[in-house]
C-alpha cells in the first residue's frame, strides 16, 4: 500500500492490491470492509485515503517505542535490524540482565538493566516489549513488563505467557516456518521417488 501510494495513480482497485500483495481481490474487498474502507464502484479506492485509513487503524500514524528485552544473539539481531522503521517502529530500550553485557552498545543503543524499565517505559510511554530471553525467564519478564505498563508483547520464548487478559501476547516462532519448508520438501521428494 505505501507503495502504491507514492505512485501517481489516485485509485486502486481491491483486485490490483491483490495482485500486488498475493491474495485474491475478494479477500482484500472482505478485509477491507472491517474498518469501513470506502470505494468508488469501477474506480477503485483513493490510495492517499486508504492509506491513512489503513495507518490509523494498524495504530502507526505515530512512530512507537518499543522496549526489548535479552540482548542475546536473537535480541541483538532484531535490535540491529533497520526495517522495523518502515511501520513506525523503533527499538528505543535495550535491557539485559547480564552485568557483563550492561553498557555495550548494540545498533546505537545502549544494553542498560533491568531496574531503569518502570522509569523509562513511563517517560518514553513504552506500550510494545519484545521478549528474546532464555524461556524459563519469561514469565518473569513478561511481569515485569506489564507491571511498566507495557500491553502489547512480542514473545519469541517458547514460554506460553500467563498474563491478565487485557495484555495482547503475539508469540511468534521461526521454526515452525521452518518445519512447513521440510514437510513440502518432503513432500515434493515422495513424490519424485516415485517418477
Ligand atoms: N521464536 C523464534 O523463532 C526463535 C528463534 C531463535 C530463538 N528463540 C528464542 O529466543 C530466546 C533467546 O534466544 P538467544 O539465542 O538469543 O538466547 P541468548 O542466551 O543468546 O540470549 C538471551 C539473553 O537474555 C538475557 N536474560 C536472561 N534472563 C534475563 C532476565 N530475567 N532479564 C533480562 N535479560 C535476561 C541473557 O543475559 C541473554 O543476554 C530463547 O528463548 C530462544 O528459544 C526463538
Amino acid at each position: 500500500m505505501k507503495h502504491a501510494a507514492e505512485q501517481e495513480s489516485s485509485y486502486i482497485s481491491s483486485s490490483e492490491i491483490g495482485r500486488k500483495a498475493g491474495v485474491p481481490g475478494a479477500q482484500v474487498r472482505k478485509d477491507l470492509l472491517c474498518f469501513k474502507a470506502k470505494g468508488r464502484p469501477s474506480v477503485g479506492f483513493h490510495v492517499l485515503t486508504l492509506r491513512k485509513d489503513l495507518e490509523r487503524y494498524l495504530g502507526l500514524e505515530h512512530s512507537r517505542s518499543v522496549a526489548l528485552v535479552g540482548a542475546g544473539n536473537l535480541g541483538k539481531a532484531l535490535a540491529q535490524f533497520p526495517g522495523f522503521a518502515q511501520y513506525g517502529m523503533k527499538i528505543t530500550l535495550l535491557l539485559d540482565k547480564d552485568p557483563q553485557k550492561i553498557g555495550s552498545v548494540i545498533g546505537g543503543l545502549e544494553i542498560k538493566g533491568m531496574d531503569v524499565l518502570p522509569l523509562i517505559a513511563k517517560e518514553k510511554r513504552l506500550k510494545i516489549g519484545i521478549i528474546t530471553t532464555p524461556a524459563s525467564e519469561a514469565q518473569l519478564v513478561a511481569e515485569q513488563m506489564v507491571a511498566a505498563g507495557i500491553i502489547s508483547i512480542w514473545n519469541f520464548t517458547p514460554t506460553r505467557l500467563s498474563l491478565p487478559e487485557d495484555v495482547f501476547i503475539r508469540y511468534e516462532d521461526l521454526s515452525a516456518g521452518l518445519a512447513l519448508l521440510s514437510q513440502k520438501a518432503a513432500e515434493f521428494e515422495r513424490n519424485h521417488n516415485h517418477e
